[in-house]
């Protein structure tokens, strides 16, 4: 009897698929104590089974290479060894693979607990950067107030962890050469599958930085008319804390300073969701809700037993949001701790868009348990809130009053609030990883770390610090992906692909028509349409079965990224705001300064 090779491959697969996923459920839970429970023992007990998963994966791999799967005939299961084939960061010895653990461990505690004084009282020296700091970058009117704070919270993270962050770009590179790429950022991007990854994504910003750069000089307009030519310099960057983000990655919180059109209804429904008493569990249901009405899948039981939506009391957490996947098609949790605003409303969205792709390839064999690439599974919940957000959804769940009007200057104050969200966090996401890529490539060495990044900030992103930098300071080791590995290219392809998906749902549900102007991108409200969700789902089955071209194509038609959904989007708000900006003689654009790098 001649056994078919590839039927002997495939059942070799079928094995490794049970056994992958039992262990990545392992792993996960003990994942999961450290990350809600930051204690020594819950560290040391997922060191001790990531070590274990570890020495599981290198012995499977020595197996799986034997099989010679490049001959094979059939895609799939070629694309599985293709995958299964790839051991990462268990391909270093075990001291090494355990010292990478424990170096990303670190800084994700010492970044987690990390403390700052109170501006308002030197004695009150426990506010964290969840809830307190993010809310007072959010809300403070008071530059020296949002100075402190800034610079504080940077003394009590990024700089203390600037040893390790080197130590961990030196081992994550390791890790990458055993696996035969040529560094860490390679290692990232192969998640792409295309060889011009990079080149794509910086037509895609050559495509949208003249609408970014209209946004950047309308709100440095406003903020110098609020705090002066002292603080702003209305040709110059923009004060970065001065931004009502800590990475000023996204500027929603001063469109009370800087709207368009003051007096209109006020479509920040923070305060509405207060005054009705909304809970963190109440804006979880409301986004069960938006996805069941697409006849997408509801939350199983365990989700809303184990999931942690608010910051518990009496124990240190990681307290940056996340989804989790336990891999037994059963278990799946959020940890967030939510405050009840808009924006966390919209965080809120963003993680259940992640549990609703894990319940949408739930049956898949382990190894496609993954976004078609990782932008996709940044955008599922984005796309959404996309339609959440509109003043006619939220008339809809009660938090917007009034009948829906068509007033133009509201729809521009509407798009401002969008584009202070979706505009501004481009060129955010694009530098946290042209500073990533060039420092895995030793482009950026470790004695010009902080000088760099603050190079790429103003170059970009057109923003300055408040206060000198030097390379004492490390300014990345602020911001939780950097010191978590967590790649951040990921969030510049979602917010653009998110528009393309958004699109292509909105004609699907009937509810966009670009030959119609009376049904307009921004106002398309895909709510309770099973066709545009059954079409969704078509897609989120898929996990990364296949390259992730085809996966678009199904939703969208389309096989390339494309800033067209976000420019047909935005359309009325970039004329408004070229008008705008003539009007008052902008600079468009920014003179560099030389505050971020005194050596
Ligand atoms: C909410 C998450 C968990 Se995947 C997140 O990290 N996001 C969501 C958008 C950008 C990025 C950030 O906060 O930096
Ligand atoms: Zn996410």
């Amino acid at each position: 009897r001649v056994v078919d090779p590839e039927q002997e491959a495939r059942q070799y697969l079928e094995l490794l698929d049970k056994e992958y996923g039992r262990r990545a459920n392992v792993e996960t839970l003990a994942e999961w104590g450290y990350a809600s429970n930051i204690t020594d023992e819950t560290l040391q007990y997922k060191l001790n089974v990531s070590a274990e998963h570890a020495k599981f994966q290198k012995q499977q791999w020595l197996e799986t290479i034997k099989y010679p799967w490049h001959t094979y005939k059939d895609p799939d299961i070629r694309r599985q060894f293709q995958k299964y084939s790839v051991l990462g960061t268990a391909a270093l010895s075990e001291e090494k693979f355990d010292k990478l653990e424990k170096l990303v461990s670190e800084m994700e505690s010492i970044y987690s607990t990390a403390k700052v004084c109170d501006y308002n009282d030197a004695t009150k020296c426990d506010l964290s950067l969840e809830p307190e700091l993010t809310e007072r970058l959010a809300e403070s009117r008071d530059p020296k107030e949002l100075s402190h704070i800034w610079v504080e919270w940077r003394h009590a993270s990024g700089e203390k962890v600037r040893s390790q962050f080197e130590h961990y770009v030196a081992l994550s590179n390791e890790a990458a050469v055993l696996n035969n790429f040529t560094d860490a950022s390679a290692y990232w991007l192969k998640d792409y599958e295309a060889e011009d990854f990079q080149d794509q994504v910086k037509a895609l910003w050559d495509q949208v930085k003249p609408l970014y750069q209209q946004l950047h000089a309308y709100v440095r307009r406003r903020l110098n008319e609020k705090y002066g030519d002292d603080v702003v310099n209305r040709r110059g960057p923009i004060p970065a804390h001065l931004l009502g983000n800590m990475w000023a990655q996204t500027w929603n919180n001063i469109f009370d300073i800087s709207v368009p059109f003051p007096g209109k209804q006020n479509i920040d429904v923070t305060e509405e969701m207060v005054k009705q008493g909304y809970t963190p569990l109440r804006m979880f249901k409301l986004s069960e809700e938006f996805f069941v009405s697409l006849n997408l899948s509801a939350m199983p039981e365990t989700f809303w037993k184990n999931s942690i939506l608010e910051k518990p009391e009496g124990r240190e957490l990681i307290c940056h949001a996340s989804a989790w996947d336990f891999y037994d098609s059963k278990d799946f949790r959020i940890k967030q701790c939510t405050a009840v605003n808009m924006e966390d409303l919209f965080t809120a969205h963003h993680e259940m868009g992640h549990i609703q792709y894990f319940l949408q390839y739930k049956d898949q064999p382990f190894i496609y348990k993954e976004g078609a690439n990782p932008g996709f599974h940044e955008a599922v919940g984005d796309v959404m809130a996309l339609s959440v957000s509109t003043p006619k959804h939220l008339r809809k769940v009660g938090l917007l009053d009034g009948a829906s009007t068509d007033d133009p200057e509201a729809t521009i104050n509407y798009l401002y609030l969008q584009g202070l969200q979706k505009i501004v966090f481009l060129p955010f996401a694009y530098v946290v990883d042209l500073w990533r890529w060039a420092v895995f490539q030793g482009e950026i060495t470790s004695d010009a770390y902080n000088c760099n990044w603050w190079k790429l900030r103003g170059q970009y992103q057109g923003i300055e610090p408040p206060v000198d930098r030097t390379e004492e300071d490390f300014d990345p080791g602020s911001k939780y992906h950097v010191i978590a590995s967590v790649p951040y290219i990921r969030y510049f392809v979602s917010f653009i692909i998110q528009f393309q998906f958004h699109r292509a749902l909105c004609i699907e549900a009937g509810e966009y028509d670009p030959q119609d102007e009376s049904k307009p991108l921004h106002e398309c409200d895909i709510y309770q349409s099973t066709k545009a969700g059954n079409l969704l789902s078509k897609m989120l089955q898929m996990g990364s079965s296949k390259p992730w071209p085809d996966a678009m194509e199904v939703v969208t038609g389309q096989r390339l990224m494309d800033a067209s959904g976000l420019l047909e989007y935005f359309r009325p708000l970039h004329k408004w705001l070229e008008q705008e900006n003539a009007k008052t003689s902008e600079y468009i654009g920014w003179d560099p300064t030389d505050k971020h790098c005194v050596q």
